[in-house]
């Protein structure tokens, strides 16, 4: 199916073409059926109850990450990522509905699962040296000491951080402080990896850096990725697939396959004529959802 709105040359596939209803109608934000569900997200709903009356952040969430895939989450601003996300990782309860990791429902943070934030500042203790920071949380899962030096070596390796592991946080560019935070989360062996935002911080040049080091990370590692980021560009560059989020209270507006080759290149990808087709669909439905369109809309005009 294209999009509902628009009809690019190449027809950019949505992931809910492959789930037909009875009548032949296509529902909007299903996942393709899969397999091997690794991460399932069911009929998510978050209600936050202020002094000032209940804001309905996420409603009605629905979708599968496949074990091994890199999906990024895009969506207009306050659309309900960082909530989505923190309900996922188990850091925030969700008002009704469920997260399921292998089946198992999520009620707390999985041991499987880690999270890289935006404020890697934040995030990284500056009395420890880098080496200490990724080994924290080993120490706190228990893990034996030469195990832990070894994860420590190899997650910094990964990174290109291996000549610094002696230096503190603040000695280091935001680049690489985000790296650290990255190693931090790889040195964990994580099932699936979260990540929200966590360029936001940096300078373009970094930025494109830290993109292909991520995609490097994932193939060698086989990690799953939810990668949230309010960047087109970069969710369509980096993403097997982009999952659009409508204006909140958010529900899934689109689930676009990108279809790019598995090798992307910063210079060649992003001058390619698919990219620019799927960025300019991906930017469409964005501002489509800027301007309060739903898909429940769409449908009740089909
Ligand atoms: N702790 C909270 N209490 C009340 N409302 C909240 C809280 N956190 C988020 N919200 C509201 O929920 C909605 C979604 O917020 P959220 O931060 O999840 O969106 P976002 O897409 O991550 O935003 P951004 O793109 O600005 O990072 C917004 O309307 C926001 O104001």
């Amino acid at each position: 199916m294209t999009s509902a709105h628009s009809q690019p040359t190449n027809p950019v596939i949505s992931q809910s073409s492959v789930q037909d209803t009875p009548d032949g109608r296509i529902p909007v934000g299903r996942t393709m059926p899969d397999e091997q569900p690794m991460l399932s997200v069911r009929n998510l709903k978050k209600v936050y109850h202020t002094d000032g009356g209940d804001i309905e952040a996420v409603r009605n969430l629905t979708f599968d990450l496949p074990k091994g895939q890199l999906a990024c989450l895009v969506g207009p601003s306050g659309s309900g990522k960082t909530t989505l996300l923190k309900c996922i990782s188990g850091l925030m309860a969700p008002s009704a509905g469920e997260v399921t990791l292998h089946g198992q429902k999520v009620t707390g943070p999985p041991k499987s699962m880690a999270v890289v934030f935006q404020e890697y500042g934040r995030s990284l203790f500056p009395w420890l040296r880098v080496a200490e920071n990724v080994e924290l949380p080993l120490k706190n899962q228990g893990m034996e000491k030469s195990a832990r030096k070894e994860a420590v070596e190899q997650a910094l390796e990964a990174v290109g951080l291996a000549h610094v592991p002696k230096s503190y946080p603040w000695q280091l560019s935001g680049g690489m402080q985000q790296r650290v935070a990255i190693a931090r989360a790889v040195a964990y062996q994580p099932e699936v990896l979260l990540m929200d935002e966590p360029f936001a911080a940096v300078d373009a040049q970094t930025r494109a850096d830290l993109e292909d080091l991520v995609r490097g990370i994932w193939k060698k590692l086989g990690v799953s990725v939810l990668f949230v980021t309010h960047d087109i560009d970069e969710s369509v560059y980096l993403g097997e697939r982009v999952i659009i989020l409508s204006s909140s209270p958010t529900i899934i507006q689109e689930d676009v396959l990108v279809d790019l080759p598995a090798e992307r290149d910063q210079l060649e990808t992003r001058s390619s004529q698919r990219f620019a087709e799927l960025r300019h669909h991906v930017y469409e439905q964005i501002q489509l959802a800027k301007k309060g369109f739903r898909p429940e809309d769409a449908a009740a005009m089909r």
